[in-house]
């Protein structure tokens, strides 16, 4: 799986809600902030869900209502579609869970 180019980054990364370029490493992050313990770790088991047969996983740090996702393909060393396609399946799962 081939890293993203500039025109992919440009038209797919911009397209994501809410994720941003973590400094000094090909990857994106996003933290999530829900209701409570159990919303937030109900949403990471249906992710897990999802992710496993994507054969993507996410590198992820819960605390209570909060989870902060850091996404990247360790395969290829950064970025790629598999990282879009996980964070959108993210944010599909967490859509009327999370807090401003
Ligand atoms: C051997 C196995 O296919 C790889 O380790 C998979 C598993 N999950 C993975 N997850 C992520 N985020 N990146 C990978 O490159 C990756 N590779």
């Amino acid at each position: 799986m081939p890293r993203l180019n500039d025109t992919e980054r440009q038209e797919l990364l911009s397209a994501l809600d809410g994720w941003t370029l973590v400094e000094g490493r090909d990857a994106i992050r996003k933290r999530f902030v829900f209701d409570d313990f159990n919303a937030a770790f109900g949403w990471m088991t249906r992710v897990a869900l999802v992710a496993e047969p994507m054969n993507h996983h996410p590198e992820w740090f819960n605390v209570y209502n909060k989870v902060d996702v850091t996404l990247s393909t360790h395969d290829a060393n950064g970025l790629t579609r598999r990282d879009v396609e996980l964070a959108q399946r993210m944010d599909q799962l967490a859509a009327g869970l999370t807090k401003a």
